[in-house]
């Protein structure tokens, strides 16, 4: 029996599969999970957060912008952010996003134990309708996620375990609630986490079939993409992956009846799938004799790699958004590594910073006097904030200083740690690190090939202990060198760098 009282309905602390178009997005310099050698180089800065008024200040749109209560409209808000692919009835869902508070839903299904940098841009358009007066619901794929989404897969999903699907629910629901709580500002509507389980979970198989299955037209269901393009593959598509589409399509339906929500996002493959919902809601909510509720489907471009391939968990390494997964060192290194060529349309579409600000920085990166990858530290500086919050932050651009070559940065062991999977590390028992000839751990550690060549390095001033330049040839290890009586940070050479662990 599937456990549904995991995310339940619980209001939160504060508050076409066709037409694919991806924004190319020609990825980090540097893959995720390659240690970063080149990013130990890389200096921090502490960022100035953005005011709700300036991040929705986009000037450079060319349509006006009317919403509610004096702030901006969203859809056209989103569009001059390069955030909308297509809307179902896009003139509509403007003027009805100007005209009152719409409720409007995000689905994530919990195949993995974190979402993804793809995944994020699902959070901050949920964040921008905040922002601009909408209420956010993020809905839990509880019951989606042990189905399997066949949209813009060539093959069937692995099928997860229930206990699996439970934590995956439960740790991507804390991860949505935390980034919108934390980033929501007290004049918004607060947002909605639900899980799709809690009425798909107690339904039985014939009520799904007479009152939802009698709706659907299969000619219908055989157009979408998702389910064309597997029919047309070696492999087919099982029965399970092709009902994805009325599952997905009656949460809008649910959503719509019982919680008022009346917008549907997701990246452009969910196309169909957002289709399908707007079209049950009319044949299950409408009739001959009374009107649909108006329900809008809005999607964002996929944002792909270099290669054209989405971005997602299985292509290249995944960008995880949990700190566990991902410290947010790593995150924050990834994002200063993007290249030029994708570093304005990720500010845009990332981050909240005003459009005459991204601007600005995209004329700078031109002209004389551009300090090499500002723009890339912006952006790094804002998403990781967003994601991580100022404590991440501070942590990413700490590891950041303590990693850089010669950094007179203080160390501290939690700082290290965050740092440990980057940098090589070695274990050695206490008794061969006290007392002993900084020359022979170099030695030990791997970090010199001979204890001559060793000594010729500490002498000629190469070698760093802790940050701080050894020139003493015959220098010896002491107790109090170890941060927190436990760990030794060394470098031969500005690049060198090997985190020693002390074992008793
Ligand atoms: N690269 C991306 N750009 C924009 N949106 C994305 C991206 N990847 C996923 N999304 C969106 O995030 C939501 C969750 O998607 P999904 O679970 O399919 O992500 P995924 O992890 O990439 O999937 P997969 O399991 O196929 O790798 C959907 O709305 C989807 O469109
Ligand atoms: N199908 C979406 C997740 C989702 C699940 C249920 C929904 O109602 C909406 C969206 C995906 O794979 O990413």
């Amino acid at each position: 029996m599937l456990n549904q009282q995991r995310i339940a309905s619980r209001p939160a602390r504060a508050g076409a599969d066709r037409r694919r178009q991806p924004v190319p997005f020609q990825g980090s310099k540097l893959a995720p999970s390659v240690p970063c050698a080149a990013a130990f180089q890389l200096a921090g800065a502490v960022a100035a957060s953005t005011s709700f008024a300036d991040a929705t200040n986009s000037s450079s749109s060319d349509r006006p912008l009317t919403g509610l209560g004096g702030k901006p409209n969203v859809v056209s808000l989103l569009r001059s952010r390069g955030l909308v692919q297509e809307v179902t009835n896009g003139e509509e869902l403007e003027v009805a996003a100007g005209v009152g508070q719409l409720s409007v839903y995000c689905g994530f299904d919990p195949t993995a134990d974190s979402l993804h940098l793809g995944n994020l841009l699902g959070i901050v358009v949920l964040s921008w309708f905040q922002r601009c007066g909408h209420e956010p619901v993020a809905l839990l794929g509880g019951a989606t996620g042990l189905v399997g989404d066949p949209s813009g897969r060539s093959t069937e999903r692995p099928v997860l375990s229930e206990e699996q699907i439970e934590h995956n629910v439960s740790s991507i629901g804390s991860l949505l609630e935390d980034i919108l709580t934390r980033n929501s500002q007290p004049d918004v509507p607060t947002v909605r986490v639900l899980n799709n389980l809690d009425w798909f979970g107690p339904m039985s198989f014939l009520t799904f079939l007479r009152e939802i299955g009698k709706f659907a037209r299969v000619s219908t269901m055989l157009a979408k993409d998702s389910v064309r393009t597997r029919m047309e593959s070696e492999q087919g598509i099982s029965f399970t992956e092709f009902t994805y589409q009325l599952l997905q399509g009656y949460d809008f339906v649910h959503l719509c009846r019982d919680h008022g929500v009346r917008v549907q996002i997701g990246g452009s493959d969910q196309w169909g799938n957002i289709t399908a919902g707007t079209d049950l809601v009319r044949r299950l909510l409408g009739g001959e004799e009374r009107e649909p509720p108006a329900c809008y489907g809005l999607t964002f471009p996929l944002l792909v790699d270099s290669e054209g391939r989405k971005f997602g968990k299985s292509v290249g390494g995944a960008v995880w958004l949990s700190a566990e997964k991902l410290s947010p060192y790593k995150f924050y290194q990834y994002l200063f590594q993007v290249t030029d060529a994708d570093v304005i349309k990720l500010l845009k579409m990332l981050t909240f910073l005003p459009l005459e600000d991204i601007e600005a920085l995209q004329a700078a990166m031109g002209a004389p006097g551009y300090v090499p990858n500002a723009a890339q530290r912006r952006l790094a500086e804002e998403v990781t904030r967003f994601v991580h919050g100022e404590e991440g932050l501070a942590q990413a651009i700490k590891a950041t200083e303590a990693l850089k070559p010669g950094a007179a940065t203080q160390l501290d062991a939690a700082t290290l740690e965050t740092v440990a999977g980057d940098a090589p590390s070695a274990t050695l028992p206490r008794a061969s690190v006290e007392g002993i000839a900084l020359a022979d751990i170099l030695v030990a550690v791997k970090l010199q090939p001979s204890k001559s060549a060793a000594r010729k390095l500490v002498k000629g001033g190469g070698v760093y202990l802790n940050n701080a330049k050894v020139s003493e040839e015959l220098y010896t290890v002491k107790p109090v060198d170890l941060i927190e009586g436990r760990l030794l940070l060394l470098a031969a050479g500005k690049k060198n760098k090997m985190l020693v662990r002390v074992s008793d």
